[in-house]
């Protein structure tokens, strides 16, 4: 990202909102990094003449009630949160595109994709109960990963996956190209990625066409044994879909990191599913400082009148 730097405006004012997250980390992060800005946290007095919202689940209609406000920015990379706000002004809405956070992800996805094709959820049961089997391997180049979602993650996650030797499928909206990666776009290519994927990896935005993707219909283009590891979002998920598909055996297992109720509720199922893992959203967060730095660059870019950086589409959703 090309960062630029001025004198000649004015200090900005950052309200950071939400209604679900303490967002003092951030404010921490701005102080650390010497960031020339003025910080309120929601609710405090004064948030609401903010120029800017960092924002995360803000409170719906809340952010319409900033008369200032001259950009929405996530604290990271999904914006599905924030334009869940059905009142939500008409100005950018930026988020956070991150080199680090998608090695974060590359990290996960490759621990997800590991576990499935050396069958560690195999050993990990026979472990517990002292058994001692010895199944045959197969090579990375034989065994499929198909991503669901080509775009900023997708593609860090898709050439880690690569890079060690992995037979690696991108899908996206529009059309890509990726050296040693075979890629696909839109609904009418979807089955032909599918068809073939040992392991696929959700990385795609939450919105109204990709909302209950992973379900029955599209697991059943996965071949038999397939697994499912789901990084994008809960709501992506039909988890009925997921839990027949993997008790009549037509899927392997999954590996969970989001939900559609998070925190995942104590009584849920998927906590406790022999075949299923389950992680607290935690495949990335991005360092506080780097989305600071972000911030304060697309805070100063409209402060300027300039287009802010990475903003997102509310036709697209993303
Ligand atoms: N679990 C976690 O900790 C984290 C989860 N995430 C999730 O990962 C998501 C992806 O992030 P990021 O890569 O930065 O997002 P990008 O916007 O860079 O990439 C999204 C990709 O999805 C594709 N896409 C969107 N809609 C469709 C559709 N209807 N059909 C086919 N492809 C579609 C896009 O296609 P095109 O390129 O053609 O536009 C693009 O390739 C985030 O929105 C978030 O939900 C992100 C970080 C951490
Ligand atoms: O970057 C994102 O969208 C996340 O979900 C981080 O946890």
């Amino acid at each position: 990202m090309e960062l630029i730097s001025r004198t000649d405006t004015k200090i900005p004012h950052i309200a950071l909102v939400s209604s679900t997250l303490d967002l003092t980390f951030l404010k921490t992060a701005f102080e650390a990094s010497g960031l020339n800005v003025r910080l309120s946290i929601y609710p405090e007095p004064g948030f609401k003449d903010a120029d800017v919202a960092v924002a995360w689940n803000p409170p719906h209609g809340l952010l319409a009630d900033m008369p200032n406000v001259k950009m929405v920015h996530s604290i990271a990379a999904g914006l599905d949160n924030i334009f869940a706000d059905p009142k939500l002004p008409a100005v950018p809405v930026c988020r956070v595109v991150d080199s680090q956070h998608a090695l974060g992800m590359a990290e996960y996805a490759i621990w997800s994709v590991l576990l499935f094709h050396r069958e560690m959820d195999r050993h990990l049961q026979n472990a517990a109960h002292k058994r001692w089997e010895r199944p045959g391997q197969k090579a990375a180049q034989d065994y499929t990963v198909g991503i669901l979602g080509f775009g900023a993650i997708g593609r860090t996650v898709g050439r880690s996956l690569r890079a060690l030797n992995y037979n690696v499928r991108g899908w996206a909206r529009s059309p890509k190209e990726e050296a040693g990666i075979a890629t696909y776009c839109g609904d009418a290519q979807l089955p032909d990625f599918l068809n073939g994927c040992d392991a696929l990896i959700c990385l795609l935005p939450l919105t109204d066409a990709t909302r209950g993707i992973l379900n029955a219909d599209l697991f059943a283009h996965l071949p038999q044994g397939a697994a499912i590891i789901n990084m994008g979002r809960g709501e992506h998920m039909v988890e009925a879909d997921l839990l027949a598909a993997i008790d009549t055996g037509h899927l392997r297992g999954a590996v969970l990191d989001v939900f559609l109720k998070e925190p995942l509720p104590e009584e849920s199922q998927l906590w406790t599913h022999p075949k299923i893992f389950a992680t607290p959203h935690i495949a990335s967060m991005p360092d506080p400082r780097d989305v600071a730095a972000q911030i304060f660059e697309n805070a100063t870019r409209v402060l300027a009148g300039q287009e802010p950086l990475n903003s997102g589409s509310r036709e697209s959703g993303y």
